[in-house]
């Protein structure tokens, strides 16, 4: 049986991994977690998502390290936010729980932190910005266009729900890895006050509306040719 537990046990995201793994028959949650002071602490995880009594009670981000080392899971998947998935990586980590990051919005040092915090502790880590199927193949669709429209303009726009704390999302910035990482050129984030398009610019913007789940265009624009 692999042992779960889940940080940001109530969002959006929190809430459809624990569905998932408790349709899963190999599969077992163990510990759920929501931010320090809590209003729903101590209730059961399984009655506050709609699932009917799962007999794990919320517990909050000060009660990890206890938590983990009572319930001992395999595996501890944050869905949060960038700041508290650092300190919530670190608390796994130390404890040997094996890692699956889906938080976005980290700044350099925050990759960086994380990285070392799991190099030192010698734990197993699944980080990605998009764990859908579609985007990573999207992802290797935007390498190969990158090398072969050498001479194309490339934009990204992302659409996400009025809820989201961060922006650009973690997938357009992946994207424009993928495409510095392929061509020499520098991001520039939105357009306002600036003038005309350089050459090796990659413009990336960032719209926000509704309960849009999650929509991430590439533009390759090219002379008459479209
Ligand atoms: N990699 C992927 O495929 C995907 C990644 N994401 C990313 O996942 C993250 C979460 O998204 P989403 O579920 O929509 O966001 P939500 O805001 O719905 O959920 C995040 C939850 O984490 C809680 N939280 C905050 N601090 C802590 C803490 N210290 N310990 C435990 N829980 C905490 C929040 O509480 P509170 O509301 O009180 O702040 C909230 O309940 C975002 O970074 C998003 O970009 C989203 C979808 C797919
Ligand atoms: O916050 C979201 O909702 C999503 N966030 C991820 C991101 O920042 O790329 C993935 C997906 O787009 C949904």
């Amino acid at each position: 049986m692999i042992k779960v537990a889940v940080a940001g046990a109530l969002g959006r995201m929190g809430r459809e991994i624990i569905k998932a793994i408790c349709e899963q028959e190999d599969m077992k949650l163990v510990a759920g977690f929501e931010r320090k002071g809590h209003e729903d602490r101590g209730k059961d995880i399984g009655e506050l998502i709609g699932l009917g009594t799962l007999g794990v009670k919320l517990s909050t981000a000060d009660e990890m390290d206890n938590v983990l080392k009572e319930t001992k899971p395999d595996v501890f998947v944050d869905f949060t936010i960038a700041d508290a998935c650092v300190n919530n990586v670190k608390i796994a980590a130390e404890n040997k729980v094996n890692l699956v990051i889906g938080t976005t919005g980290f700044t350099e040092e925050q990759k960086k932190e994380i990285l070392e915090t799991i190099e030192k502790n010698n734990v197993a880590a699944v980080i990605s910005e998009n764990f859908a199927i579609g985007v990573n193949i999207f992802f290797k669709v935007v390498e190969f266009l990158t090398k072969y429209l050498k001479d194309y303009d490339i934009e990204i726009i992302e659409m996400h729900h009025r809820y989201k704390k961060d922006a650009p999302s973690g997938t357009a910035l992946k994207i424009a890895e993928i495409i510095k990482s392929n061509r020499d050129v520098e991001l520039v984030f939105g357009r306002y006050g600036k003038c005309e398009r350089k050459e090796n610019e990659v413009g990336v913007h960032a719209l926000r509306g509704g309960d849009v789940v999650g929509d991430h265009i590439v533009i390759f624009a090219g002379d008459g040719r479209g």
